[in-house]
């Protein structure tokens, strides 16, 4: 595989000094589907704003395959696509001409085979003659989709797709991203809902205050999800882990009043049954059990927080 996009040490100072982008290195592979999760202003906005050349960088580079955006700018440019947040439409414009007229922005030749794949894709076909005004908030948004098509870019930017968007529009937005990928596009999404990453992201990547935390297989964060937590709740207070439990890499509590095991859900044994025989054996008795699941928020959640004490 060959990375379609390469950001290696991204930095971005607006001009009253404030530090949009601290470092970013990011590599994408041709065909992935990437959802950046971060939370309002930490730099998912100015890192696309970047890459698209609609923001200068204050250092690092960005290549986009293989073309620098600064020194090739025509060239990396016209492979990418944007679908920006806020829909900036024409109302009186009709739906074909608009993306048409985009196609045309590119330098493209006129090829109406080309646009009419590209409005059938995005379910716009029976819509072409209507003006951008007569079309719902869901078509806008596709339509937005269909311009940043128009001059058929390899890699696609959707600045929070569905933000503000009801659950059904939601799914059909992810429906949309599964298609593009299935014809080839490689797509970099952000958004602020951890179940849309989960859904369509081949990798999970974290921004905070101008940071890439992480950038991980979805995969691989979906084992950590496997992950759960049992806290067994004590009537008395333990001054240190029993040695008899030592297998079992518990934890105790600060207040000695609870033991906290954490097991693997898919695993054939998860030794919970093993566990609590053991606690009974060594005399301690339960005053409650707690399980506890970690999710992609957890660990989303988890990683700002640190980010944030480190800073502190
Ligand atoms: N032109 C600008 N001048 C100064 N600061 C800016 C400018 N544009 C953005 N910022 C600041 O940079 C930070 C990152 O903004 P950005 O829009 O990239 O965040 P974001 O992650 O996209 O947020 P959101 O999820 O709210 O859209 C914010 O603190 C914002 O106020």
């Amino acid at each position: 595989m060959t990375a379609i996009l390469e950001i290696k040490d991204l930095r971005k100072v607006y001009s009253d000094g404030f530090k949009a982008l601290n470092g970013v290195s990011l590599e994408i592979e041709e065909g992935e589907i990437i959802a950046l999760l971060g939370p309002n202003g930490a730099g998912k906005t100015t890192l696309i704003s970047t890459v698209c050349g609609i923001t200068r960088a204050s250092g690092g580079s960005v290549r986009v395959g293989g073309f620098d955006i600064i020194k090739d700018f025509r060239a990396a440019r016209g492979m990418i696509g944007l679908v920006p947040q806020e829909v900036n439409l024409e109302p009186f414009e009709r739906v074909i001409n608009t993306v048409r007229f985009s196609r045309g922005l590119f330098g493209k030749p006129s090829d109406d085979t080309k646009v009419e794949a590209i409005l059938r894709q995005l379910s716009l076909w029976d819509k072409r003659d209507n003006q951008i005004r007569e079309l719902s908030g869901g078509m806008k948004r596709r339509v937005l989709i269909a311009k940043a098509l128009s001059h058929e870019p390899r890699l696609l930017f959707l600045d929070e797709p569905t933000a503000g968007v009801d659950v059904e529009l939601r799914k059909d937005m992810w429906e949309i991203v599964a298609d593009l990928k299935a014809s080839g596009v490689t797509i970099v999404l952000t958004t602020h809902y951890i179940e849309e990453a989960e859904a369509i992201a081949d990798r999970v990547g974290v921004i905070a205050k101008g940071e890439l935390l992480l950038i991980e297989e979805k995969s691989e964060l979906m084992k950590r999800m496997g992950q759960k937590q049992l806290q067994v709740q004590l009537t008395q207070t333990l001054d240190g882990i029993p040695a008899a439990l030592a297998k079992y890499g518990l934890s105790l509590a600060q207040d000695g009043r609870s033991l906290t095991y954490t097991y693997d859900t898919r695993a054939e044994r998860t030794g919970i049954t093993s566990l609590l025989a053991d606690v009974a054996a060594a005399g301690l008795v339960l005053r409650d059990v707690v399980t506890r699941q970690s999710s992609l928020e957890d660990i989303f959640v988890d990683l700002v927080h640190q980010d944030a004490e480190v800073e502190a």
